[in-house]
């Protein structure tokens, strides 16, 4: 399998350094649209076909293999079968648990996520929510699909305004997403979750790969490493639903089958590389 080059200087210095040293290579991955294709009904979620073998293979090559998503660490684990994974690290609800080794470590929600239980229901149903739109209760955050209405995109419109006041009142983050708007706890993101990673272990090169606005700040994440020496990758897992995370990549692979691609070329090169 071909490795694809990356089409910027950081991205192409990162790739040669994750091959030249693997065992000191951190690579992580957000899980819904990169990991897992994207599909109506969120418990359906599953990895696309190649990729758990993929990330197990990885892992066994390079010096760590970790998951940062917006599900709950445990949901993310069972949905994408990551305990297949040896070593792999997963840190759920954009950083705020961590499971490893069947174990997951998390901070009390904070009250607002009650009164957002307590209360959506009712305003969706003032609002004259769409058909179809569901509520994702995730236990410290909860999240509004409009994927399964009749214009998702309307929906959104439609709802956000009423959504982020309630927010504002639960002093909780509003997060948008694919056809998603999710009220979540504040002080936690992606790109915080990615530094703390890499402080924690090391790594003098990090790859991260993502496909949503929420995966953003790991993408700002790895280019603030890069300036303390750290080499850095950041791949867009892309859809026709989001520019912007193509925008900011130094690769994009097209969706969850490009990223089965992409981890299956990294692991026939740092074999090659090192002659394993
Ligand atoms: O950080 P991630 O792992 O990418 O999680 C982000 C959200 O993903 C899920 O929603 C998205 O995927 C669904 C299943 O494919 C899809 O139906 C939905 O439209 C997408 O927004 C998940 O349900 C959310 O809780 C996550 O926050």
């Amino acid at each position: 399998m071909s490795l694809p080059r990356p089409g910027t200087d950081a991205g192409r210095t990162a790739l040669d350094a994750l091959l030249n040293a693997p065992a000191s290579a951190l690579a992580a991955f957000d899980f819904d649209g990169t990991l897992a294709p994207i599909v109506d009904d969120p418990r359906t979620s599953a990895p696309y076909p190649g990729i758990v073998e993929g990330l197990a293979d990885l892992a066994g090559l390079i010096g760590s293999v970790a998951v940062v998503t917006g599900r709950p660490a445990g949901t993310a684990v069972r949905l994408g079968e990551l305990d297949r994974v040896p070593g792999i690290t997963v840190l759920g609800h954009y950083g705020a648990e961590r499971w490893v080794g069947g174990r997951v470590v998390a901070a009390p929600a904070p009250p607002g996520v009650e009164l957002v239980r307590e209360e959506l229901p009712g305003l969706l149903d003032g609002l004259n929510a769409p058909e179809g739109t569901w509520i994702e209760d995730k236990g410290r955050s909860l999240a509004v699909h409009t994927r399964r209405t009749a214009d998702p995109d309307g929906a959104l419109t439609l709802l956000t305004p009423a959504l982020s006041e309630l927010a504002r009142r639960a002093e909780l983050q509003v997060e948008p997403g694919r056809m998603v708007v999710e009220l979540r706890p504040q002080g936690v993101d992606k790109g915080a979750a990615l530094t703390a990673l890499v402080a924690e272990s090391g790594p003098r090169t990090v790859l991260y790969a993502g496909d949503d606005l929420g995966d953003l700040p790991a993408f700002a994440a790895v280019a603030a490493l890069r300036d303390q020496g750290v080499a850095g990758l950041t791949v867009c897992s892309s859809s026709d639903e989001v520019a912007a995370v193509a925008e900011a990549a130094d690769l994009v692979v097209p969706g969850p089958a490009g990223l089965a691609d992409l981890l299956r070329g990294l692991t026939d090169a740092v074999r090659g590389a090192s002659g394993v």
